[in-house]
C-alpha cells in the first residue's frame, strides 16, 4: 500500500503545507532540487512552504521544459536544463537528490564537490562502498549530508523508540518488520523495476531494515541467516520480493534476531482486493512486551502503537502526532515526517544541533547490511552509476 500512503501524503500536504505558508527568513537557506521526480512535493516542496528557514530556489531536469514546467507549477524561481547547471550555481547553499537509486552515489559526489550541502533520498547509494565514499567525501568538504530517512524524525517513532529504550520492558528479543505494495500497483516502467538504476523491492522498501535497526540502536547485521529473493519474471537480477532473516548484535553481546519482508508486488486476496490494510509495520517482542508500530513510515496520516504487557496481558495503544520525548513543544500535529526532516535539516546545516539524525555511519551499516541480504539471496549487491 506504500503507493496509496504516497498519494494520501501528498494530498495532507497539499492541504496543509499551503494553508500555513509563512513569509521567509532574510538569510533563508535556499535549496535546489535534481530531477523533477514524483516525490519531491511531498518530500520538499511543499514541506519548505511552512519553513522560513529555507526557500527552494532552483529545480533541474535532463529536460528544460519539464524543469520549467515544474518550477511554474510551484513557484520556484529558477529552471535549469542540466544536474550540472544547477550545481554551478553559487547562490544554492543545498540540494536535494531525488534521483533513482542507482545515480544517488555519483549526484551526491558532484553537489558535495560543488560545496553544496545534500539531503539525499533513501536509499544512501546503491552499495556500502559507495556510501563510505560520499561519507567520507561530507566529512573532508565539511558538509552536511544526510540520508532523507524522514520516517525516523516523526514524534510517534521517537515515542517507540524511547518504550525500548531503558529496558522498561526487558530487552529485545525479536523483531519482525514488512513493507508491501499490492500486485500491478507499481507500474513496469518505474524506476524501482530498473537493475540500471538499482531498483529491486528491498532497496526501495529499505525502510524495514532501517525501521529494524533504529529500534534495537544496531549498526551492520551480524549474519544473515537466510534471504529469499522472489525475482521478478522480465529481469530475474530483481527482487520483486525479500524475505530474510537477520542477527543483529545489541547491547553487550545480546544477539536479536530480526525478520524483515518487502514485497512490490503483493498478491491481492483472490486476485482481486489489493491488502489496503498491510501498511509498512513493526513488531518488536522484549521480555515482558510486544509492541507493534503500525504505519511507521507515514505516521502523520495515520499510526498506533500498541503494547501488549506480557505480564498483564493488558494492551495499551498510543498515537502521537506532535511533541514527543525529542520535539517537546516544537512541531505541528499536520506535520509529516518530511516536515519534521526539514526542520532538522535546516538546524543541521545552520550549525543548530537537530533533536535527531542519520547519522553517515549509520546509513554505511543500512547498506552494508542491504549488500549482505543481496549477497545472501544469490541476488549480489547493487551497482550504481551516473
Ligand atoms: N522519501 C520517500 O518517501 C520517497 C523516496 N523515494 C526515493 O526518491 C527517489 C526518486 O523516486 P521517485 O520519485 O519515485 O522517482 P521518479 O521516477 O518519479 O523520478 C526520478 C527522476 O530522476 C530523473 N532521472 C534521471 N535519470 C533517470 C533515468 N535514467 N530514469 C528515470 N529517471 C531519471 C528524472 O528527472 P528529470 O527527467 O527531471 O531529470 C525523474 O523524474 C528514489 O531514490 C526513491 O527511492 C521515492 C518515493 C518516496
Ligand atoms: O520511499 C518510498 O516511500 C513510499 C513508497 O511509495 C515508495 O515506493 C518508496 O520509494
Amino acid at each position: 500500500m506504500a503507493m496509496a500512503l504516497q498519494i494520501a501524503t501528498f494530498l495532507q500536504q497539499y492541504i496543509y503545507a499551503s494553508q500555513h505558508a509563512i513569509k521567509k527568513d532574510q538569510n533563508a537557506l535556499r535549496i535546489g532540487i535534481l530531477s523533477t521526480a514524483m516525490i519531491n512535493p511531498a518530500a520538499l516542496i511543499r514541506p519548505a512552504e511552512s519553513h522560513g528557514g529555507i526557500i527552494v530556489s532552483a529545480i533541474a531536469s535532463r529536460d528544460i521544459n519539464n524543469a520549467k514546467e515544474t518550477a511554474h507549477k510551484y513557484g520556484i524561481p529558477h529552471a535549469f536544463g542540466s544536474y550540472e547547471e544547477l550545481l554551478a550555481e553559487p547562490g544554492i547553499d543545498a540540494v536535494y537528490i531525488s534521483l533513482p537509486n542507482g545515480m544517488h552515489a555519483a549526484w551526491a559526489t558532484k553537489a558535495l564537490n560543488a560545496g553544496k550541502h545534500v539531503l539525499l533520498e533513501k536509499p544512501v547509494t546503491a552499495n556500502a562502498d559507495e556510501a563510505r565514499a560520499i561519507a567520507g567525501l561530507a566529512e573532508e568538504k565539511g558538509l552536511v549530508l544526510v540520508e532523507a530517512f524522514h520516517w525516523q524524525f516523526h514524534p510517534a517513532s521517537h515515542a517507540v523508540k524511547d518504550l525500548v529504550a531503558d529496558h522498561k520492558f526487558g530487552k529485545i528479543i525479536r523483531t519482525w518488520a514488512r513493507m508491501t505494495s499490492p500486485a500491478g500497483s507499481i507500474p513496469k516502467s518505474d524506476i524501482r523495476w530498473q537493475w540500471d538504476l538499482a531498483g529491486g523491492s528491498l532497496m526501495d522498501m529499505t525502510y524495514v531494515i532501517s525501521a529494524t535497526r533504529y529500534f534495537l540502536g544496531a549498526g551492520a547485521a551480524k549474519e544473515v541467516v537466510y534471504a529469499t529473493a522472489r525475482p521478478l519474471q522480465e529481469d530475474n537480477r530483481i527482487d520483486e520480493a525479500m524475505d530474510a532473516l537477520l542477527k543483529f548484535e545489541v547491547d553487550a553481546g545480546q544477539v536479536v534476531q530480526s525478520h524483515i519482508w518487502t514485497d512490490m508486488n503483493r498478491a491481492n486476496v483472490g486476485f482481486l482486493i489489493p491488502r489496503v490494510w498491510e501498511l509498512p509495520s513493526i513488531e518488536i517482542e522484549t521480555e515482558h512486551a510486544i509492541i507493534y508500530y503500525y504505519n511507521f513510515m507515514m505516521p502523520h496520516l495515520y499510526h498506533y502503537i500498541t503494547i501488549y504487557d506480557k505480564r498483564t496481558k493488558i494492551t495499551t495503544t498510543q498515537k502521537h502526532y506532535s511533541g514527543g520525548p525529542l520535539w517537546g513543544t516544537r512541531g505541528e500535529k499536520w506535520w509529516s515526517t518530511y516536515r519534521y526532516q526539514l526542520e532538522a535539516f535546516v538546524d543541521k546545516v545552520r550549525g543548530k544541533q537537530p533533536v535527531h539524525w542519520v547519522t553517515l555511519e549509520s546509513s554505511i551499516a543500512q547498506m552494508e547490511t542491504i549488500d549482505a541480504v543481496y549477497e545472501k539471496s544469490g541476488l549480489g549487491k547493487r551497482q550504481g552509476h551516473e
